[in-house]
């Protein structure tokens, strides 16, 4: 079994209040064996020993919602809302480019920015998911994989009849097949998706194990145009459908009133929140301290880098920290540390990946190491320095599942040149979203 020893680090081990100094993690093949003060650490033995003076050790970032092919249509459709951005240009985009060959390596390129940035898990949705499966398993990264559905033809799917047959296949292929990807089925929303489809999605959801996504509730357009002729709300509608429950991760939700909140509390069901993306497409800021008060899990997302356009999760919790206050008018009203929590346990726990998150005996060894040298970094009080200073341009060092895929911000687990060549290509040939 392989071993790694990093000596001398700065840690917080789960209470993101206290920066223990000087401490030794040991990591015993894919998990974490040991952590305490370098007084005590393990004699000479392990295989590697990696000396992290001056940097520091955290669970590594869980991106709870990406489209990690859309690094094709980053730039491509700037400064629209959602329904022209998405109706308009990357609908149409993506009907003329998706192809196995985009989703797999647009998918990789997603995994360099990611890897670079300190994001260790990623629940993607998308199409041609065995593809994307394949390129995130190539690079090493954890991810949870849900296959999209909508009710017309897109490119990996041309008869929309065959949706659940083929996502069912998904499923069947690749439980199991490897241990850092969990499928999972992703009904794009209740706009492209008919009742019976959205309740075909989730049944087949639940018999395979799976966790059932849908994009819910994320613009004012929404409610109005779509939801409103049935004179109600996305979440009642789900409701209605007998779709809520803990098994359903509703990914936006920024237009829940408070019923709506009441309803998705009491069910268990999940929420994912894209503040950056709501931003852009100015879809709106989603309620976040009142979902964290009624008892809701709430993962954090960078959404597809066509709409954020970044994959950068420390971008994202600074935002997601910052927003909350503006909204609430209350600079207590979302701490960096709730930030930091949605953005690694809060996240992991949301996709069913329970020992994944936390830096502590026994959990997976899936971590990052930032370096604290840097000016803006230092002096280094608090790990809230992490939220409202740090980028993912300071992570030094990425870990998963125990096998090392960046250290000093050199990717060691596949070739990022021949990834961005190959979307430069592709590029080349998408045309304009525009
Ligand atoms: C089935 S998921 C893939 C599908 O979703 C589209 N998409 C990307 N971002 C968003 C968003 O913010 N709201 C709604 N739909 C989105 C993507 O372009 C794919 O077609
Ligand atoms: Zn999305």
């Amino acid at each position: 079994m392989s071993t790694t020893l990093f000596t001398h680090c700065t840690l917080f081990p789960g209470a993101f209040s206290a920066v223990t100094d000087n401490a030794y993690i040991l990591i015993e093949g894919n998990h974490i064996a040991a952590i305490g003060p370098m007084a005590q650490a393990p004699p000479p033995g392990a295989a590697r020993v990696i000396d992290v003076r001056g940097k520091l050790v955290m669970p590594g970032l869980v991106n709870a919602h990406a489209h990690c092919a859309m690094t094709l249509f980053r730039g491509m459709a700037d400064d629209l809302d959602l329904h022209t951005w998405l109706h308009g240009h990357i609908f149409p985009a993506e009907a003329r480019c998706i192809s196995p060959e985009m989703v797999y390596w647009a998918t990789k390129l997603a995994a360099a920015e990611m890897i670079l940035s300190g994001t260790t898990c990623v629940a993607d949705a998308y199409f041609f998911s065995a593809l994307s499966g394949r390129a995130l398993g190539d690079c090493g990264l954890r991810a949870v994989i849900g296959h999209g559905i909508v009710d017309f033809s897109v490119p990996s799917v041309p008869d929309p009849a065959e949706n659940i047959a083929t996502v069912a296949a998904f499923i069947a292929e690749w439980q199991g097949k490897d241990p850092l990807i969990t499928p999972a089925v992703f009904a794009h929303s209740p706009y492209t998706c008919s009742p019976a489809t959205l309740i075909k999605s989730c049944r087949l959801a639940e018999e395979a194990g799976v966790r059932f996504f849908v994009h819910l509730a994320e613009s004012r357009n929404e409610i109005d145009m779509i939801i409103d002729p049935r004179g109600t709300s996305p979440v009642r509608h789900l409701a209605t459908l007998g779709l809520l429950g803990s098994n359903t991760v509703c990914v936006h939700g920024v237009w829940l009133d408070d019923d709506d909140l009441d309803l998705v509390g009491r069910s268990g069901t999940r929420i994912v929140t894209c503040p950056q993306s709501n931003m852009k497409l100015a879809s709106g800021i989603a309620r976040v301290p009142d979902m964290l008060r009624h008892g809701i899990a709430v993962g954090l997302g960078t959404d597809g880098c066509a709409s954020n356009n970044s994959l950068d999760m420390f971008r994202e919790m600074d935002m997601l920290a910052k927003i909350q206050k503006v909204a609430g008018g209350d600079a207590t009203s979302l701490p960096a540390q709730a930030a930091l929590h949605c953005a690694t346990g809060g996240g992991a726990t949301l996709l069913g990946l329970a020992d994944i998150g936390r830096l502590e005996p026994g959990y997976r060894a899936d971590l990052i190491v930032v370096d604290l040298h840097q000016p803006h970094l230092t002096p280094f009080y608090h790990p809230d320095l992490l939220v409202y200073a740090a980028s993912g341009a300071d992570v030094d060092s990425v870990m998963v599942d125990g096998r090392l895929l960046m250290a000093g911000r050199r990717i060691l687990s596949f070739d990022v040149e021949e990834a961005k060549a190959r979307v430069r290509k592709l590029a080349s040939t998408a045309g304009s979203a525009n």
